[in-house]
């Protein structure tokens, strides 16, 4: 569980985040949403401890945030940020191992674990035929899809995400979706993602969190927020949402 008490933060001179308060339950799969520049990824980099907050207070998993050890936050939370910073030159199945860390002890050997975790993750992610390959020298989709694997080799019960799909090809963004969909379903994995795309939000979270100028608009069950007047009011464009035959999923139309 995430709590968010009346936190206010950002960056030197700037305060981004104004008094935000929520609750992230366990289980729950929740899409952040709004313009740029609303505050998104300083709410992700403040849940991951980077930003750290000026006033009011986060919790996970009952303790403050501030006070979990790097390797326990790590065994929590499995962040993947906006900006993917890896300019060393590893092979993408080193990259993967590297999320299997916060489970190793020093100098311990990498065990079946560890091996089946990276498996796994590389197998999810559709990223096994890249194994191989350096990560300086794949694309933006193909990195984003090795850094997802990071993420899920880590086996974390939280993830945080951060415009993670934002390069990918539309079938692979469903692909690592219709993964955290089940590992959502099946494990209780708890997925809060940030995301531009209001579509892939539809289809797979069930909460969204609307952000604008740093608070908090809107905030509940998809078919209780998705809906034009929430969705005018943070884009401030026209806007129709419709509902796909036969299924329970909106879809949304931003209007010339
Ligand atoms: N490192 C930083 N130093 C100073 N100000 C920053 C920094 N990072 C972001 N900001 C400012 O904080 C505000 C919120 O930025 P943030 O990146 O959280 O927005 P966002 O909702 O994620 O936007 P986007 O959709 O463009 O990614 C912006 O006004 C931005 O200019």
């Amino acid at each position: 569980m995430i709590r968010l008490d009346g936190v206010t933060c950002g960056y030197a001179g700037q305060t981004v985040l104004k008094d935000l308060s929520f609750l992230v339950r366990r289980g729950e799969f929740i899409g952040v949403l709004g313009p740029n520049g609303a505050g998104k990824s300083t709410l992700m980099l403040a849940l991951s401890g980077i930003v750290p907050v000026q006033s009011g207070s986060i919790e996970i998993e009952g303790k403050p945030l501030a006070r979990l050890k790097t390797r326990e936050r790590a065994r929590l939370m499995a962040v993947v940020a906006q900006d993917i910073d890896l300019r060393f030159p590893f092979r993408c199945e080193e990259v993967v191992r590297m999320g299997r860390y916060p489970h190793q002890k020093r100098w311990q050997m990498e065990s079946p674990e560890d091996e089946a975790a990276v498996r796994r993750a590389l197998g999810a992610t559709d990223t096994a035929m890249l194994a191989k390959r350096l990560i300086t020298a794949v694309s933006g989709g193909e990195k984003q899809r090795v850094v997802m694997a990071r993420s899920l080799a880590q086996e974390t019960p939280i993830l945080l995400l951060d415009e993670a799909t934002s390069a990918m090809d539309i079938h692979r963004k469903l692909l690592i979706f219709r993964v955290l969909d089940r590992l959502n379903r099946e494990d209780g994995l708890t997925v809060v993602a940030v995301l531009h795309d209001v579509n892939l939000a539809a289809l797979f979270c069930r909460r969204m969190i609307f952000l604008k100028n740093g608070e908090l608009v809107a905030d509940g069950a998809v078919d209780t927020v998705l809906n034009a007047d929430v969705l005018e009011h943070v884009y401030e464009t026209p806007v129709m949402v419709r509902e796909i035959e036969g299924t329970e999923k909106r879809q949304v139309v931003f209007l010339p």
